[in-house]
């Protein structure tokens, strides 16, 4: 559905995208992970055709997107900041993306719009953040597009709306699956919707893996120094801390049987991470030169 191989980038020769290569084959939810600056919205420019690589190639659908119609039809890329032109009002909007969307779906469009309290006559420089927002994320999933890229889709949106965007989004996705590439901050929210991640960092593809995998991964391990010192013999550790007597110890362990048995036999408690820290610390540690 999408390829990117050795895809790079530059902003007046800063190298932001880096030999960038990734491959999506099948209908999936993703969710593109990554620290402030990584190079998230660059590569969904890139991908959407709004930006043209420096070297490399991407297909989607089998077209290279910049200035393609033929992969354009294929395509619905809501970036964060709203480009809404100042005189649309919602049903403006959505006439504008209608056009350009051959699977749109209008009865789902006028569906969205009611549950996110959104009125077509009202002009879209009158609504708030939080509800550009959430017209972005009508059109996002009304285009029914191929590939559908939502970066930031939650921003501004209060916890009622993120829970009703789940929702329709996992009900839109069963009625028409797609490739739905997001990418967010609010990983721990997002990550029961999401089927694999992509992490970037500082402009490359540090990891892609499934969720199944990567939500058992991390653990901490806690007890007394001398036993979490043996347990985690030459493991690699993420985090530390010390509490008088007791250490507290990240590793990138999964939560697996065998851990948990040698944990309590050595009389140390065993927690899994946030997943949300797990990629705070496998960032850092790149970061730290480490890998
Ligand atoms: N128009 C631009 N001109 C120059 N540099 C830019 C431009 N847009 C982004 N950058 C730089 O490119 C790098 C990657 O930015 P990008 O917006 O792609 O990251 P991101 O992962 O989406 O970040 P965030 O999570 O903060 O939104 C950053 O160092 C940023 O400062």
């Amino acid at each position: 559905m999408i390829s990117l191989s050795n895809v790079s980038y530059a902003y007046d020769e800063t190298p932001v995208i880096k030999s960038f290569s990734y491959d999506e084959y099948d209908p999936i939810i993703t969710g593109l992970w990554g620290r402030n600056g990584a190079g998230k919205t660059t590569l969904m420019k890139l991908l959407a055709g709004h930006q043209k690589p420096a070297e490399g190639t991407i297909k989607i659908m089998g077209h290279q997107p910049y200035n393609n119609e033929k992969a354009q039809k294929h395509l619905c890329y809501m970036q964060e900041d709203h480009p809404f032109s100042d005189i649309w009002t919602v049903s403006d909007a959505l006439r504008f993306y209608r056009y350009f969307n051959p699977n749109w779906n209008q009865n789902l469009a006028e569906q969205l719009l009611e549950t996110f309290r959104l009125h077509q006559k009202k002009k879209t420089k009158k609504l708030s953040t939080g509800m550009k927002t959430a017209l972005q994320v009508v059109i996002g999933l009304a285009s029914q597009a191929d590939v559908t890229i939502l970066d930031e889709p939650t921003n501004g949106l209060d916890a009622g709306m993120r829970k009703e965007f789940y929702k329709l989004m996992l009900a839109s996705y069963d009625a028409y699956p797609r490739l739905i590439l997001i990418s967010t901050h609010q990983i721990e929210e997002l990550q029961p919707l999401l089927e694999s991640i992509v992490v970037v960092h500082d402009g490359k593809p540090l990891m892609h893996e499934s969720m199944d995998s990567v939500r058992e991964r991390g653990i901490w391990l806690t007890g007394e120094i001398d036993k979490v010192n043996e347990l985690v013999g030459s493991q690699r550790v993420y985090e530390e801390n010390i509490m008088g007597s007791l250490k507290k110890v990240m590793i990138d362990a999964p939560l697996s049987s065998e851990w948990k048995e040698r944990a309590k036999l050595s009389g140390v408690t065993l927690e899994k991470a946030q997943l949300q820290d797990y990629l705070l610390n496998i960032t850092e540690r790149v970061k730290e030169g480490m890998r």
